[in-house]
């Protein structure tokens, strides 16, 4: 099987790198197709498969595509692409956004997946929800089951609010978290500590929060309830961060997220 990905960015590249660790392809059987001469050098250099500049060159070759480009470049390509399309391939859509009803009728292909990524799959880490046309086969639908999988967790889900739903929350969700980080960092070194003290703080309190979380059955609060003492320190925080509503605003956060990913579905 030939997979092509189209845009060779912060995520197209994730994928090619994810699918040749895991040996779900071989690099001649992998292309990449990127329209920014600057980053053709970088792409060859990390042998991540044969690169492309132009869809004439490589889409007919392939059986399954992946679609990493920003969506307000959507529209051009499906425009560049359609003529050149074959209905017995298989589209997989990373972009946020962007319905599978678009994707299908500006490429005039049936077959198309629509997945939800994050950044943390660079390091398999990565969360994915994703959700099929009917057009596609349960066979073709294990086959990027398993290549999502290259990538971190993956959920099927059964309709594309849930996928604008996942991009508001485990899509954007990394950036939520650095931004939290990032001000915890700030406040370690307004008291005092190095850059590299307050990295190591706050990066390894994030990393043993989250663990406890997931490998226990106590929810977020009965945690919280674990770290606080009666009139403690924790206690003195978090009534602040009450009295500022930083739970609202962070659920605000997500939701602005969520409005744009339907917005950019009907632009
Ligand atoms: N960055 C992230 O954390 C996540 C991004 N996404 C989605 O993944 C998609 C890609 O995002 P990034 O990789 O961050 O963007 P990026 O800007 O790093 O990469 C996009 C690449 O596509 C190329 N491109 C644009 N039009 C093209 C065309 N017609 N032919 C060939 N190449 C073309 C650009 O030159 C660029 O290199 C977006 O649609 C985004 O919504 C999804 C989940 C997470
Ligand atoms: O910010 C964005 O639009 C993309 C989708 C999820 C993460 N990055």
């Amino acid at each position: 099987m030939k997979i092509l990905v189209i845009g060779g960015g912060n995520m197209g590249r994730t994928y090619a790198r994810s699918l040749l660790r895991a040996h779900l392809v071989k690099q001649e059987d992998l292309m990449i197709l990127e329209r920014q001469s600057d980053k053709l050098a970088d792409l060859e250099r990390e042998k991540l498969g044969s690169v492309f500049t132009s869809a004439e060159s490589c889409l007919a070759a392939a059986d399954l595509i992946i679609l990493a480009v920003k969506p307000q470049d959507s529209a051009a390509l499906f425009a560049s692409l359609r003529p050149l399309t074959d209905p017995q391939q298989v589209y997989l859509s990373i972009m946020a956004g962007v319905t599978i009803s678009s994707i299908q009728s500006g490429l005039g292909v049936e077959k198309v997946i629509r997945a939800m990524p994050n950044l943390p799959a660079q390091i398999g880490l990565g969360m994915t929800a994703y959700t099929a046309s009917e057009a596609v086969t349960r066979i073709e639908l294990v086959l990027v089951q398993n290549l999502l999988n290259t990538t971190g967790k993956a959920i099927y889900v059964d309709d594309e609010y849930s996928i604008d739903a996942t991009t508001a929350i485990s899509g954007s969700g990394p950036a939520y978290v650095l931004y939290f980080m990032q001000a915890m960092i700030e406040a370690a070194t307004e008291m005092g500590f190095n850059a590299s003290q307050a990295e190591l703080l706050v990066a390894q309190t994030f990393r043993g929060a989250v663990e406890l979380q997931m490998k226990n059955d106590l929810t977020c609060q009965e945690w919280i309830d674990r770290v606080s003492s009666k009139g403690g320190t924790t206690e003195a925080a978090l009534n602040t961060f009450r009295a500022t509503s930083v739970f609202e605003d962070i659920k605000h956060g997500a939701r602005a997220a969520l409005d744009r990913a339907i917005a950019l579905g009907k632009s």
